[in-house]
Parts: structure tokens; C-alpha cells; sequence
């Protein structure tokens, strides 16, 4: 039997090294105290858009500054809708309903996710801070007017590491 859709094996070289540099953006976020995930958009020709790390804590940040959404609307500041088309979001999480929208709305045309949706709930559980859905992103994006593709997850255990002892007893 053939690799599963959206598993590592799908992922190029390039896909790989970027989402890693997701992964390492989540790091940093936690670092620095917020929540450990991080986003980048890269378009067609491997060149950096934009980078994000969450940014939902008070008193600068609010809860709808995730990374992801960070990432495609400082991008579509940026690039035309025809260039985003052609761009890709890495991130260290998938994204929630709230960021696959504004991928959608921001026409970004592939994303690339380490943790899934479901694994991170498994680690948030219901956390105020992070009370986490159950939505997959492909199902959110399979009710819109166009395609974005989803590759994902991958990398799962190097993305849950940035999570390791962060939610428990926060
Ligand atoms: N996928 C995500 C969940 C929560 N916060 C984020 O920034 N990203």
C-alpha cells in the first residue's frame, strides 16, 4: 500500500526544511512566553513572505492572533491574491477554523502542518488559554468556493516538543 495522503513522505525537501523552521519559530514563541507556535508563508519560488509566532496574550496580543493569521494577512499585505495562490503556509499546528478562513480569504493556495488538530487537543485538553477545536482544517477549507491544498501531519513529535509540560498546570 502506498504512503498515507499528507504524510511526511509527501513533503519535498523544501517542505520539509521550512516546516521545521515553523517548528523552530514555535520555540522561540515560547521563549519568549507565548504560546509555542509559529507560521511562515512561502511563495513559488522558496522566497519568505511573512513570519508569525502567537501573539494572543494580553495586554499586547488578543485571542485572534495566531500565527497562522499573523502570517497570511501580514502576506497578503504584501503579494497579490496570484501570488498567494501559488504560496504555501507552514505551520507548527494546524490551523483552527479561525485561521483556515482567513487562509482562505487571504487566497493562500497549499499549507503544510506539523501537529495535528487533534493531537495538540490532546495536549491543550480544555485549557482557557487554548480550549482547542475539533475541526480539520481540510473540512472547513471543503466548503469553500476554491481548492487549498493540505499536506499534513508531519514532524508531529518535533512540534509536540515545543508543547512539552507548557499547558499542564499553567
Ligand atoms: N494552530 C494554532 C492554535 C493556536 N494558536 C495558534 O497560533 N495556532
Amino acid at each position: 500500500m502506498g504512503a498515507a495522503a499528507g504524510t511526511e513522505s509527501d513533503l519535498s525537501a523544501n517542505d520539509l526544511q521550512f516546516l521545521r523552521r515553523a517548528i523552530a519559530l514555535s520555540a522561540r514563541a515560547r521563549a519568549a512566553g507565548k504560546h509555542p507556535f509559529g507560521a511562515l508563508v512561502v511563495d513559488a519560488e522558496g522566497r519568505i513572505v511573512s513570519e508569525a509566532v502567537n501573539d494572543s496574550l494580553p495586554p499586547a496580543g488578543d485571542p485572534t492572533r495566531h500565527a497562522e493569521m499573523l502570517a497570511v494577512a501580514q502576506a497578503a499585505r504584501l503579494r497579490t491574491p496570484a501570488q498567494l495562490q501559488s504560496s504555501t503556509l507552514y505551520s507548527s499546528a494546524e490551523p483552527c477554523c479561525m485561521c483556515a478562513g482567513a487562509i482562505y480569504w487571504c487566497n493562500v493556495g497549499r499549507v503544510v502542518y506539523a501537529l495535528s488538530e487533534e493531537r495538540l487537543l490532546g495536549l491543550t485538553g480544555d485549557h482557557p488559554e487554548n480550549p482547542t477545536f475539533a475541526l480539520p482544517c481540510r473540512e472547513v477549507f471543503a466548503h469553500g468556493q476554491r481548492a487549498v491544498r493540505v499536506l499534513g501531519p508531519a514532524l508531529q513529535d518535533e512540534a509536540a516538543e515545543m508543547h512539552r509540560e507548557f499547558w499542564i498546570g499553567r
